[in-house]
């Protein structure tokens, strides 16, 4: 079935629902999904709306301009509008670690992201055979530290030679630049190993148990130029025991990892995720 997703920001005010589901009703579309959030710190208004394209009346290549003559201007609308029938093409950065990687892909083979894969970028080779059996590029780009924007540079040309859409770092260990990041704004997911805010940056399962914690978690949040400070899109925790090592720590918090960053991917995919600041609304 195809379907059209419709993304809306705008400043609240009244109407705006009725509006909305009017126009999808006046050029008969069949609405499949709504929802709608209103920010009344910011007053601001978060829709997301998705519907039947077989028997809409509009052809889908007019849809954007009549939507934003007839409403969009109207309400100072920031609007995206997305089909069902291009799959995000998402590149996924590595380092040594494999669990969320495997996860990803194993996902990703029994079709439960509809994303294409073009490539997995790495700073290690580690992870070569691995991606290869599933029949992706696999492109090993080392880390050389005095020349970060050259090696940014090359990661760069291969993202947009394969028109990638948004990238997920997998446990790769590397620090993004902010010319970097500036290129995929809220469009690259990290997963970070530990309950955010608490202990960012490098081994904070170390951390934690040397704190005596007795919950670690993962979250996955958009990269921003400040580690692991960027707006959270889903996280999860577990219980810890007196008598549990570090190693116990690391693999109970793989598992955790391993679903926090497919719940993540798949909301991004869905276009359910909107960033607003530091935060972010998630229509579930
Ligand atoms: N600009 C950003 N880049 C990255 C972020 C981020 O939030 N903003 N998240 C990290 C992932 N990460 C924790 O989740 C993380 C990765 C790497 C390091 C770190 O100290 N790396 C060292 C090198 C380590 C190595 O070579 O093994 C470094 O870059 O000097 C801390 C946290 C991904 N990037």
């Amino acid at each position: 079935m195809q379907k059209a997703t419709l993304i809306i920001q705008c400043p609240d005010q009244k109407g705006i629902v009725a509006v909305v589901s009017d126009f999808l009703y006046k050029h008969h579309g069949n609405i499949l999904e709504i929802d709608q959030h209103v920010d009344q710190e910011l007053g601001l208004f978060f829709m997301r709306a998705c519907w039947e394209l077989d028997s809409f009346g509009l052809d889908k290549s007019a849809i954007q301009e009549v939507f934003e003559q007839e409403i969009g201007l109207r309400f100072k609308m920031d609007f995206q509008l997305y089909f069902n029938d291009r799959k995000p093409r998402m590149a996924i950065f590595v380092s040594k670690l494999s669990h969320c990687l495997f996860d990803i892909l194993s996902r990703y083979y029994a079709g439960q992201f509809e994303v294409e894969i073009p490539l997995i970028i790495s700073n290690h080779r580690d992870l070569k055979r691995v991606v290869e059996a599933f029949r992706i590029p696999f492109h090993y780009i080392p880390m050389d530290k005095a020349n970060k924007s050259a090696i940014e540079d090359k990661q760069i040309a291969l993202l947009e030679e394969n028109h990638v859409d948004f990238i997920v770092l997998a446990r790769y260990m590397q620090i993004l630049s902010g010319d970097f990041i500036k290129k995929y704004p809220n469009r690259i997911i990290n997963i970070h190993h530990s309950f955010l805010p608490a202990f960012v940056g490098a081994k904070p399962y170390h951390a934690a148990y040397q704190r005596g914690v007795k919950i670690i978690g993962a979250t996955a949040h958009y990269v921003t130029e400040e580690l692991d400070a960027g707006p959270i899109i889903e996280q999860d925790v577990s219980r810890v025991r007196h008598h549990n090592t570090v190693a116990d720590l690391v693999q109970m918090g793989q598992d955790i990892e391993k679903v926090v960053l497919s719940k993540a991917i798949k909301y991004h995919l869905e276009h359910k995720v909107h960033a607003i600041g530091n935060k972010t609304v998630i229509f579930y």
